[in-house]
Parts: C-alpha cells; structure tokens; sequence
C-alpha cells in the first residue's frame, strides 16, 4: 500500500514538473520528446511489469499504449490526477478455470479455461474466445487489454474482454471439439450472460464451436439469449459477421490509400493466415481490384504469382474450414509456389495484411517490405508487428494500422448481432455492410483527428490510442472509483 501510494505520489510529481514545460506541442497539444514525460512513461511500465512478471505480450500492448496516452494525460487536465491508466491495466475480473473433458478413446483430458474481463466503463464485456496451444494469461490479458480501446473505438456501447483455453482443436474429432465445449461451457456460463459479458470466436472458434458453446449454455441456463455472437443464421446470428473483420479490414485500408489519394485496384497485396479474418480480406480485396499474391498457415505460405480470384479462394475457405488441411494443398491444384517453414513478407508488395497471430510480422520482415516497395501495412490479427517492426515503418512514413483500428469491424457486426437479438429482428446483409463500412470511415476519422502530426503523417497507433481511450476515460470518471 505504501509502495503504491509512493509510486502515485512520484507520478503526481512527475507530471506537475512537465506540466510547466511548455515546448514541443503537436497538433493535439501533447508534448513530444520531454524528458519528464519520457520518465513518467518508464516508471509506469517498470511498474506494470514489477506486478505482471512473465506476461511479456501484455507488456508489450501496455507499453504501446503508455507512450501514447501518457503524453496525452499530462497535456490534458481532465485526465490528471484519476489514475485511469492505473485502473485500466487491472482487469475487473479474471477467471481461471479447470476442464475436464473425454476423447474418442475414453482417455481423461484436462486443459485450462480463462475470460479476462478488462473493462466494462462503456458497455458489457465483449470479445472473443481463443482456443490454440499457445493460450496463456499474458496472451489473453493482452487480447483483452487491446479489446478495450478496439470496442470503445466502434461508437458502439462494448466494453473489452478476452477468453479461451489451451486446447487445440487441431486434429481433434468433432465430437472431441463437442465435448471440451459443453465441459468450457459448464464452468463460464456463470460469468456471462447478454447484459454481462458476451464471448465470440477468435483462432481455433469457428462456427462449429461457437455452435457447441451456446447449445450448452442454453441448456444449462433454459434461456435462449444472445449471450454469444457470431452464432450461425439458423439460431439468430447475424448476417455479415463471419465476413465482417476481412471487409472491415479492406474498408479500413482504402480509407488510409485515400489519404494518398490511391485506391486498391491493381494494388499487390500480401495476406499471412488463412483462417476467417484472412479468406474475408482476401475476398474484399479481390472485389475491389486487388491482386492478391500470398496465404499461409502455421507451417508455410504459398505464392500465387497470377493471383488468387474467386475460384481459387472458395478452395482454400472449403480446404480449411470444411477439410481442415494445410494450405500447400493448394499447389496441388493450382500453379504456385509453395514455401515451408516461412512467412510471406519477402514477397513483393504494395500492401501488406498480417492475419495469423501476434508478432508475427518482425523488424527485419518489416524491412523486406519496406525495401520491395510496400506501401502501406494494415493489422488483420491483433499485434502482428512487433514493436520494433512498427518503429520502423513509421521511422519510413509507412501507413500502418494497428488491429485495434484496422481489424474492429468483427467485433462491430457482433455489437450489430447483439442488437438484432435484443429486438428479436434480422438486418439485411446490404444494411449490415453499410453500417460496417460507415463504422470504418468514423474510426479512421478517429485516427487522424489525434494522429496526423504536423507533418501530416498519421500516426495510427497514436491516433488509435487516444481516441480509444477518451470514450472510456469519460465513462471511468463519471462513474467514480469503481
Ligand atoms: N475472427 C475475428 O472476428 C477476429 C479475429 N482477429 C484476429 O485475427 C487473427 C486471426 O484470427 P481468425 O482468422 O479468427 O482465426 P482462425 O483460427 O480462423 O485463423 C487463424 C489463422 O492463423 C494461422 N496461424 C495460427 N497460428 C499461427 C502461427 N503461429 N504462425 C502462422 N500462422 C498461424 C492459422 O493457420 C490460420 O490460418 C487473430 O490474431 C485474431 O485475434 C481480430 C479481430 C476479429
Ligand atoms: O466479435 C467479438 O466479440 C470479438 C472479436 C474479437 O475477438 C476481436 O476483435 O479480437
């Protein structure tokens, strides 16, 4: 407690100092380059880190943030003094659970469950479930953490959660799938609920598991409620949400080639994962002109010189979401080159889309890019770029999304589906696109309005992270010290 207060107190000192600083003002009043506030930053991570030892991705997301949001709080009055970041870096709630569950061969199985419920200032805790062999807390602190400034970014009332287990659904039959489900599903159910929180898919939770997830839940609760998004149109799920953070993504994208008065037609665009956020950027990409060249998975990418059209598309969406194979599949089929053991970004490019996982886009692969002419790079995963890579591209002036902008259009349509359940009513997929495509426009807008400096670079990570932030920092003060 004492250490604690110090820390405030020493806080508290450090932005009084900087605060008669006056020099260095960019366009939104923060103050760039003080020493002061560099030192502010520092002691705010050390201390983040001193109390989440071993969570190196949940540093990694705070430490993005704190370099945007602590500049702000000390240019802006209203945010001194109320701790938000303090509070914000503590989840309300986080629950670890066990589940047990049987194979196809009798054996006793057990993994390990989470929902990291970050914040709730703004609205329920939304966001998705992630079921893959990497899962652990600092993954899904990070997920939920960034979930927080992506929901509050969407102009719709969400506030950010994250959850999931270390089962890997690969190779498992779809009755072994059935079975951790109901047994996830038994221990979470008593932490959801349509005005609580409301879990969705995310790597490894597809419509299969979301489908097992919300049967168990209905039964055990007797209550048919859209206490889950993403679910399939036979039991009210929305339309456009399997396609809507892929075409989110794409709308995010030409509003940034916009900004340099560009479009996507004839644009090369290189595309890692080929999961649901990956096939649906794929597909809008192709719509609107571009050619794109790349797919991965966890073992290899192939290299489609001529490019990837319809044809070719609906055969990776039928080989991984029906076949479950791997994507050199694809070259058994058609003419492209397959590369094992190796991610994309060597190929050369206008436009660079990550849509696998977390850092898998580093400083050197960012290079590649950079010196192969990319242009623009756009998160379709959540923190792809690592931070170095990310330094980089803006040290080049290259337009690059953070996820939190970029990929927010699924968690969009899901806000959607929740109030298409409320008022037991379905939109039509042209209303939903319109409102997915509007939602993009605002929070780019968003973006430049705290990040276009005085240079007129949009710094989208700043940008991202201040507006983010404002809506919830509101929400937390008028609410008191909860
Ligand atoms: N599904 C959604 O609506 C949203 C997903 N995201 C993010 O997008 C990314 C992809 O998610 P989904 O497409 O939903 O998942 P998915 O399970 O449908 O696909 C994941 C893809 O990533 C690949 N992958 C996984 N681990 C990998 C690794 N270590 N190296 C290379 N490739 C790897 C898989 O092979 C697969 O192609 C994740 O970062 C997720 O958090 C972000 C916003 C919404
Ligand atoms: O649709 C949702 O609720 C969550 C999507 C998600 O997990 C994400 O945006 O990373």
């Amino acid at each position: 407690m004492r250490a604690q207060l110090s820390f405030y107190r020493f806080i508290t000192r450090k932005l009084t100092a900087v605060l008669t600083n006056t020099s260095r003002c960019n366009k939104v009043g923060i103050m760039t380059n003080n020493p002061s506030v560099k030192n502010t930053i520092n002691a705010f991570i050390q201390r983040v880190k001193d109390s989440n030892p071993n969570e190196p991705e949940f540093l990694q997301a705070v430490d993005e943030v704190a370099n945007s949001i602590i500049p702000f709080i000390h240019a802006n009055e209203k945010y001194r003094g109320n701790h938000i970041l303090e509070r914000m870096v503590e989840a309300e709630r986080i629950i670890i659970f066990r589940v047990p569950w049987v194979d196809d061969i009798g054996n006793v199985q057990v993994n390990r469950g989470y929902r990291v419920e970050m914040n709730s200032a703004i609205g329920p805790f939304k966001g998705g479930l992630r079921f893959h062999p990497s899962v652990n807390l600092s993954v899904l602190k990070f997920l939920a953490f960034e979930q927080v400034f992506k929901n509050s970014l969407t102009t719709l009332p969400l506030g950010g959660a994250k959850g999931g287990s270390n089962f890997d659904p690969k190779g498992k039959s779809d009755n072994e799938v059935m079975r951790f489900c109901q047994s996830f599903m038994t221990e979470l159910f008593r932490h959801i609920g349509p005005n609580t929180d409301i879990p969705a898919g995310d790597i490894g939770v597809g419509g299969r598991e979301i489908g097992y997830l919300f049967g168990q839940y209905k039964r055990i609760k007797n209550e048919f409620t859209g206490v889950i998004t993403g679910k399939s149109l036979s039991y009210s799920g929305s339309l456009i949400r399997p396609e809507a953070t892929g075409y989110g993504c794409i709308f995010f994208v030409v509003e940034m080639l916009k900004t340099k008065q560009q479009t996507l037609n004839d644009k090369v665009v290189v595309i890692s994962g080929s999961g649901n956020v990956a096939q649906f950027s794929c597909k809008k990409a192709i719509e609107l002109g571009a050619k794109v060249v790349t797919m991965s998975d966890s073992s290899g990418y192939i290299y489609d010189e001529d490019g990837i059209d319809d044809e070719k598309l609906n055969f990776i969406m039928n080989l991984k979401n029906n076949k479950r194979g791997r994507i050199k599949e694809y070259t058994d089929t058609f003419d492209a080159k397959y590369v094992a053991n190796a991610r994309p970004w060597s190929v050369s490019c206008d436009i660079a889309i990550p849509c696998a996982t977390q850092n898998e886009l580093n400083k050197e692969e960012a290079q590649a890019l950079i010196d192969n002419g990319c242009i623009l790079v756009a998160e379709g995963a959540n923190m792809p770029c690592t931070p170095n890579a990310v330094r980089l591209l803006h040290s080049h002036k290259i337009a690059f999304a953070p996820g939190k902008a970029s990929n927010a259009g699924g968690v969009s349509v899901s806000g959607l589906e929740m109030s298409q359940n409320s008022i037991g009513y379905s939109w039509t997929a042209e209303k939903l696109e319109e409102r997915l495509l509007n939602i993009m426009k605002e929070i780019h807008k968003q973006c430049v309005k705290y990040g276009k400096g005085d240079d007129e670079y949009i710094d989208y990570v700043k940008g991202t992270n201040i507006a983010g932030f404002v809506k919830v920092a509101d929400a937390m003060i008028a609410q008191g010290v909860v």
